[in-house]
């Protein structure tokens, strides 16, 4: 899906650009030859082609979610009606027309998967994620701005996709607030003339998403502001049940919905900024610290002391970072989460897209290796059975896409199989024992690593890394080392995970001399 990867929408702008030039190219030869080209398309194809000409950087214009969202309902609505009424059975079979459809299959080369309605819903899921994590204000959304990042106003359509989108999605509360924010729009004659005759049915939308989160009386009060005679047939229908209430029933505003999860809520405070007291805060510190290489050191801050969390800046050069980009964006595929069955299974808790790139088959690979290993003093060799680590995982992040509150480890017994189906190299290595993670972009906001237990906050810098240890020095998994990736708001975010597994720790680092021992870096 496409959504899943800001990358992936940056690729279906830029094949979107080959279809409107070819759609330009059909437009003018119809017209010359006089055959007949359809007004729809002669304004659609128009009103793209200025849009577009607005957009000086596509990788900035997606990282706009609300573009994002725009981009994929006009491929997956717009672009689909103009190819069903040029590539239709009894439609002139022009030289324009051939044109028209070799780009056509030229860009879903590209993109692999046409987007659908369920990249729709993935990118409008995406949006409300955002609107809600950090409480963006819903009119200012509408007007298209994001933070300081402004786009079009969203269009009726737009809006509807959202509002009707959440509705599908479950999501009554978010899909009650954006219909009526719709409707309201709509009243003010803010969206445009040819809207308004369809209030009626976004009032019947609307009345049903109130009447199935048991509030009839919404619902009768909603489509009572239609006229008598537009209300359909479901209008009786919830005034018999709402005249079915127990008297004194009482009538309770809609209320956004509770959190199951209770790291839920910390995660998203922490998402939004620092939740570390200023006292807490003072014991941090910002140093060189030395590697294994005499006189290489390099700038590190600590961002958690007990148990220690570290960023380490400047660890990657632009030229590797692209590399990692490049290779990984070959091979991109939907993110699995391991499930408590034992499954790779794909979930809504990780959107984005994932890569791995096996170590020896890059030199470039096995010299960030080296550099890893220098610093952390782990050994970082990658071997085809009881490898020491394993291979890297390129991540591209996805339209809003976060990696909800989860631990890296595996709980798999030292130096022994788990239950999980692996790369054969590290079947035998144990847990992970540790997490290096490169920052391979930066984005203008959002996408924080964060630690809800430690309340420790990572702010995504390019070139930078951050190091923890999953495990206690007495190999039982430390589950303070909580950690989310915080949903991307503006940008597109890029990180590269390194899981150093327990073989090949064994001289390196040895059991803890107390039950209770933490890891600590060596050299501070
Ligand atoms: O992207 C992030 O900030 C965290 C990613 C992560 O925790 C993971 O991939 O395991
Ligand atoms: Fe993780």
């Amino acid at each position: 899906h496409i959504f899943s990867s800001v990358q992936r929408v940056e690729t279906l702008y830029e094949e979107e650009g080959r279809l409107t030039r070819a759609l330009m190219r059909y437009k003018d030869t119809s017209v010359n030859n006089g055959t007949h080209v359809g007004d729809k398309v002669i304004k659609f194809v128009e009103n793209i082609y200025t849009q577009r000409s607005t957009v000086d950087d596509a990788g900035l214009w997606v990282g706009h979610p609300i573009n994002a969202l725009r981009l994929i309902l006009r491929v997956a609505e717009d672009w689909e009606k103009v190819f069903e009424e040029i590539f239709c059975d009894d439609c002139p079979d022009t030289y324009a027309a051939k044109d028209l459809q070799i780009s056509k299959k030229i860009a879903l080369n590209a993109v692999k998967i046409w987007p659908t309605k369920d990249d729709i819903l993935g990118a409008v899921r995406g949006i409300l994620r955002l609107w809600r994590i950090y409480q963006l204000d819903l009119q200012q959304l509408v007007n298209g701005t994001v933070l300081q990042e402004s786009s079009n106003p969203l269009s009726w359509r737009e809006m509807l996709a959202i509002a009707r989108g959440a509705i599908d999605l479950g999501m009554h509360y978010d899909g009650i607030t954006w219909m009526t924010s719709l409707l309201e729009t709509n009243s003010k004659g803010q969206l445009g003339s040819d809207s308004k005759f369809e209030e009626d049915t976004l009032r019947k939308i609307l009345a049903s998403a109130y009447y199935q989160v048991g509030m009839a009386w919404k619902a009768v009060e909603v489509l009572e502001k239609s006229d008598a005679s537009k209300r359909g047939s479901n209008y009786e229908f919830y005034k018999t049940r709402l005249a079915a209430l127990p008297k004194g029933t009482s009538r309770e505003k809609l209320q956004p919905p509770e959190y199951t999860d209770r790291y839920q809520a910390p995660y998203e405070a922490l998402c939004r900024g620092p939740l570390k007291s200023a006292k807490m805060q003072a014991r941090l510190k910002c140093f060189l610290t030395n590697t294994r290489i005499p006189f290489y050191k390099i700038r590190a801050e600590i961002v958690n002391s007990k148990p220690i969390i570290i960023i380490y800046h400047n660890v990657i050069s632009n030229s590797e970072m692209e590399f990692l980009r490049n290779e990984g964006e070959k091979s991109l595929t939907y993110s699995k989460i391991f499930a408590e069955s034992g499954q790779h299974l794909m979930a809504n808790k990780r959107v984005s897209q994932t890569a791995w790139l096996k170590d020896t088959d890059h030199h470039l690979l096995l010299r960030l290796n080296k550099r890893i290993s220098t610093i952390t003093g782990l050994d970082m060799t990658f071997r085809d059975h009881l490898s020491s680590v394993e291979r890297y995982q390129v991540v591209n992040y996805g339209v809003g896409g976060e990696y909800g509150p989860h631990n890296d480890h595996l709980g798999k017994p030292l130096w022994g199989r788990g239950g999980l189906p692996e790369a054969l190299e590290i079947n035998d290595s144990g847990d992970r024992i540790a997490t290096w993670m490169f920052y391979l972009s930066s984005v203008k906001a959002g996408g924080a690593t964060v630690f809800p237990l430690l309340k420790a906050r990572v702010p995504v810098t390019e070139g930078s890394a951050v190091f923890w240890y999953n495990t206690l020095p007495n190999g039982s998994t430390n589950k303070k080392m909580m950690h989310a990736g915080c949903p991307v708001l503006l940008g597109t975010k890029w990180v590269a995970n390194k899981w150093i597994r327990q073989h090949g720790q064994v001289l390196r680092k040895l059991c803890g001399k107390t039950e209770k021992a933490n890891f600590e870096i060596d050299n501070i």
